[in-house]
């Protein structure tokens, strides 16, 4: 138990497994931007629609390429990007219903965050001490002395020496401004971790080590966990489910267990080819195309412009969600699934 009384009473959670701590209802994000023409703004359609949920104890895990929409979907879920269409509900509770004092005390006392890069995410002036404690300052959480007891339990729990606590972040290694990132993202208690491709920055030799702690965390802790990644093999490692994205959209969710032939979506069979193991044989499906424009979407589904199974159908409307099973769940939106009988889509291997 923490040695400092964490969580908020009302949004912490209640003891029921099954509803889910998070919930993104067709969740929209466009920004305005100045546009390349001289006839003024354009609209980037950063997210279309996204529609999520992740309970305590589950990991979900969000994979996509570079633009797709990953850290807009972060931003959201933390409240730092306020949705231009759809609801967010946080342990039941509307997130954008609730009062902006009620967002900033009790939901961000339960969600925790962690940025792709700790060296930007930590003030580099402040010893690691005042980084772990300040959000138990700005919460106002337990007395002096508790704060620092949770400090050193913070240390020990994401496996920072007790040395460290006078350093500055640029006087610790890579990983180690990572542990402190995570410290920090756990300092309140949260009931929800965001971990935006939090290996991402780091050299290789130490990425496996900050993967395992979180993995450690997350069951632990019985966190309900969103973890992003661009790196397929990562995210199946880290979760229960995945999350393909594609162009602002989620265009399927599939359980991390699932064999290659098990995936059903072109571009998530696709990203699994581009990333065999090692160990495994290589068998690329390789895309046609660039990523097209987040301004300009293509019509109908936007993966169609690459898809090697693309029909005339795909360019006149998005797929729906179709549920091609319940427990655990599996949802697709797409009108020409692969299968493992399929001959004309190369079967990767993973
Ligand atoms: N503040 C903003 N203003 C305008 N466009 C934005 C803004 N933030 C994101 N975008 C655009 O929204 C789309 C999604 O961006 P986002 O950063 O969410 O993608 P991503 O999948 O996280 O990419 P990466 O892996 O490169 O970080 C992109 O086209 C991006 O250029």
């Amino acid at each position: 138990m923490s040695a400092v009384q964490t969580g908020a009473a009302t949004l912490a959670g209640d003891q029921d497994q099954r509803r889910p701590v998070l919930e993104l209802k067709n969740i929209h994000v466009r920004h305005s931007i100045k546009g390349l023409s001289l006839f003024g703004k354009e609209t980037v359609f950063a997210l279309t629609g996204a529609n999520l949920s992740v309970s305590a104890g589950e990991t979900v895990g969000i994979v996509g390429e570079s633009g797709c929409g990953k850290s807009t979907l972060a931003k959201a879920i933390v409240g730092l990007q306020k949705p231009s269409d759809g609801e967010i509900y946080f342990n039941g509770a509307s997130l954008w219903d609730m009062s902006a004092d009620r967002r900033r005390t009790e939901f961000g006392r339960n969600v925790g965050m962690i940025f792709q890069d700790p060296s930007t995410a930590l003030n580099r002036r402040l010893a690691i001490r005042r980084i772990l404690r300040d959000p138990l300052d700005v919460h106002g959480i337990g007395d002096g002395a508790s704060r620092d007891r949770r400090v050193r339990e913070l240390m020990n729990l994401v496996g920072l020496p007790e040395s460290a606590a006078d350093a500055l972040p640029t006087q610790l290694s890579g990983g180690q401004r990572q542990r402190v990132a995570i410290g920090r993202a756990l300092a309140l208690g949260p009931s929800l971790l965001v971990a935006d491709e939090p290996t991402s920055a780091l050299d290789v030799s130490v990425r496996a080590q900050i993967l395992n702690l979180l993995l450690k965390l997350q069951k632990e802790m019985n966190l309900a966990m969103i973890f992003i990644s661009h790196d397929i093999q990562t995210v199946r490692r880290m979760s229960d489910r995945i999350a393909t994205m594609y162009l602002g959209r989620i265009v399927e969710e599939v359980p991390s267990a699932l064999t290659p032939e098990g995936v059903a979506h072109p571009y998530t069979k696709a990203l699994l080819s581009a990333t065999p193991s090692i160990l495994d044989e290589i068998n690329p499906i390789s895309l046609e195309g660039p990523v097209p424009s987040a301004v300009r979407p293509p019509s109908g589904c936007p993966f169609r412009t690459r898809c090697w199974k693309a029909s005339s159908e795909c360019a006149q409307e998005m797929p729906p969600v179709s549920v091609l099973s319940q427990e655990p769940l599996h949802t697709l939106r797409c009108f020409h699934p692969v299968n493992s009988g399929d001959a004309s889509a190369p079967t990767p291997s993973i």
